[in-house]
């Protein structure tokens, strides 16, 4: 008979094997054969059947986001309609019709199987607890969840979970919850903590199984999971922290061999500003994005494991090239498929990385470089000639973060008479100065630029503090030693260079300071005390670099007396460069604008100066603090 049922292949799963659970069970059933009988045509009965397709074809429906009911009470409406045009039914014929047909059984039906849908009445009500619990009632608790097919985050993850994971404890042998996560079902519910003690899942008892046995168990279940738990001692709810951080790399779990449970990871891109709700984990922590509507969190690596991995990459990629010459991948090397079908998933396997101590040298810069294709040569080239040639020595490039993880940002808040510095970055001759000076020209009374200090000797029909302030080789030397400047270089045997103080009693007087530093200075003028909000101008692809500037007669900023178009090397140049800062700098920018079409880069500039004056907006946290 079974077998007949399941071989129609049109019959529901579930009903199938109902069946066939009923018919294995018949021997040890208590039951007389006529409500066997009685029970086993119901499971085979056509009625049932679409009955449970209908529900199940809801369910479907109900995943879809765009299916949302525009109200859920129209029965009640309609007696309210009745209520209202009862007095007019004499008056008007269209009223009496109305009338008639809103009562008719038919039609009031139909609203309460929409209003009972749209409510989603149809979601399994969990059945009371029962009120005698096993031998020892204070220390068992019986916990119901009902499996869902909410995404854990996103599209990421169809998978059916209940947010949490569960590991074999190594000092009792026993199944505990490892992990719950945030927002999840079993966060949700308060009832399920980590730590906690599994003893039966769905009646069945779970002592001597392993994480593997009782997810086979769970993946077995349909509808409703109960779970009878010893709490764990002294554990309440989960406090959630309000640390935000912007990532400063790209992350996928997928991609991930080492997280504990694929569908709990939460895959974000360099730039992203994460909640981090609990750090509670050493090596894994739980996060949403910021302005996630989806209220689970997902698990990201910490901040010590991902330096640890980051360290781990290199040492490896260092030993492939030196032995082979060939760069490898440490991190997708070893990609052991421990991936969990429920949420509720193993976390008894996660091994201790085999990563090297956190003082493990990096490789060396020069290394970092040549991966990327830019090479240790970005100083002037034999035909460049710089106005002022920066003091930083090439290295001080590398002293970036050493491993770029997280940075801990908080909301800045406009401050009415202290507007924000707007810093433009990018390589020489991208068009910073062209950009900085259109915009001091919409407002010159809003928008100011810092006036340099030179060492060199005034020169006729200059006026002290227009073009420069002059001052003398000494002084200059001793502010240029005591830190007082952001930026200096040395040209023609005479110094120049912006101080920090000009930029402070620009913003102090209410200026928006526009900066357009080499970005080797961009570590001095990032400050809590400046707060600069830095733009970094990008150059296109070469064609469109070519193409743009040729055609508005661009004057190359290569060559001394500006006399000359720009040479296809030195357009070459300006991209290499980019590409040198992106890698080094990129963590830093807070917005990035590509300089093709002068007017649209210009555009975009404003609505950026817009942005700063009025939104909130990330910046590192100890700016704010
Ligand atoms: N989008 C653009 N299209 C066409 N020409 C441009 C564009 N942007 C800038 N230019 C021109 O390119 C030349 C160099 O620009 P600019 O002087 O602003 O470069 P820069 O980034 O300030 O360089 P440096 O930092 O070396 O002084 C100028 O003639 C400028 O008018």
């Amino acid at each position: 008979m079974m077998t007949a049922v399941m071989a129609n292949g049109n019959w529901d799963p579930s009903l199938s094997r109902l069946l066939a659970s009923l018919e294995e069970s018949r021997q040890e059933l208590p039951s007389s054969e006529e409500e066997f009988g009685f029970l086993s045509e119901l499971l085979q009965s056509k009625e049932l059947h679409a009955l449970v397709k209908v529900h199940n074809k809801i369910l479907d429906n109900g995943k879809d986001d765009n299916f949302r009911p525009v109200l859920s009470t129209s029965m009640q409406i309609a007696l309210e309609t009745l209520d209202v045009i009862l007095p007019r039914i004499s008056l008007s014929d269209d009223c009496k019709q109305l009338f008639l047909l809103l009562q008719t059984p038919h039609l009031q039906g139909l609203l309460c199987a929409h209003d009972a849908v749209a409510q989603k009445d149809y979601f399994p009500r969990l059945p009371e607890i029962p009120l005698e619990v096993d031998e020892d009632e204070e220390t068992i608790k019986i916990v119901q969840l009902v499996k869902s097919n909410e995404p854990l985050t996103g599209a990421q993850s169809a998978e059916p979970i209940v947010g949490a994971t569960i590991k074999t404890d190594e000092e009792t042998g026993k199944i505990v919850i490892a992990r719950v996560m945030h927002g999840g079902a079993a966060d949700r519910s308060g009832l399920i903590h980590v730590g906690d003690e599994v003893v039966e899942v769905n009646n069945i008892n779970v002592e001597g199984k392993t994480p593997n046995d009782v997810l086979k168990i769970l993946q077995a279940s349909e509808g409703t999971i109960t779970f009878k738990l010893i709490p764990a001692e002294g554990k309440g709810g989960i406090r959630e922290s309000k640390v935000r951080v912007r990532a400063h790399f790209d992350y996928s779990a997928y991609g991930d061999p080492y997280i504990p449970c694929k569908e709990a990871g939460l895959d974000f891109v360099k730039g992203d500003v994460l909640h981090i709700v609990s750090q509670d984990d050493a090596y894994w922590w739980q996060a949403r994005k910021e302005g996630d509507r989806d209220m689970r969190a997902g698990l990201i690596p910490s901040r010590a494991l991902q330096e640890r991995r980051v360290m781990h990459e290199r040492t490896q990629d260092d030993k492939n090239t030196k032995e082979d010459g060939v760069s490898g991948c440490a991190g997708s090397s070893s990609s052991t498929d421990r991936e969990p079908r429920l949420g509720l998933s193993l976390d008894a396997c996660y091994p201790g990385l085999p990563l090297p101590p956190l003082t493990m040298p990096l490789p060396s810069p020069c290394s970092l470089a040549e991966e990327i294709g830019v090479g240790p040569d970005c100083q002037p080239t034999k035909n460049k000639t710089k106005k002022i040639i920066y003091d930083a020595e090439e290295r001080e490039d590398f002293d970036r973060e050493e491993i770029p993880t997280y940075e801990e940002v908080a909301k800045l808040y406009p401050r009415v008479g202290l507007p924000r510095p707007l810093v433009l970055i990018g390589p020489p001759g991208v068009g910073r100065n062209e950009l900085k000076r259109r915009l001091i020209a919409t407002d010159p009374d809003k928008f100011r630029t810092p006036i340099p200090y030179t060492s060199r000797s005034m020169r006729p029909g200059e006026v002290n503090g227009k073009e420069y302030f002059f001052v003398s080789r000494e002084t200059m030397e001793k502010d240029i030693a005591e830190g007082k400047f952001l930026e200096y270089g040395e040209y023609k045997g005479n110094f120049y260079g912006t101080s920090a103080e000009s930029v402070q009693s620009l913003v102090d007087a209410g200026y928006i300071c526009i900066l357009n530093p080499h970005y080797q200075a961009l570590r001095m003028v990032r400050t809590p005390q400046l707060k600069p909000y830095i733009i970094y101008i990008k150059p296109p692809d070469f064609e469109a670099l070519k193409e743009t500037r040729n055609s508005a007669f661009a004057r190359s900023t290569f060559d001394e007396n500006n006399s000359r178009g720009f040479t296809d090397d030195e357009f070459h140049d300006i991209i290499k460069s980019s590409k040198r800062i992106e890698f080094l700098y990129s963590h830093f920018f807070d917005e990035t604008i590509v300089n093709a079409d002068l007017s649209t880069a210009f555009e975009q500039l404003v609505c950026a100066v817009s942005r700063v004056e009025t939104e909130p907006l990330w910046v590192p946290a100890s700016w704010v603090q």
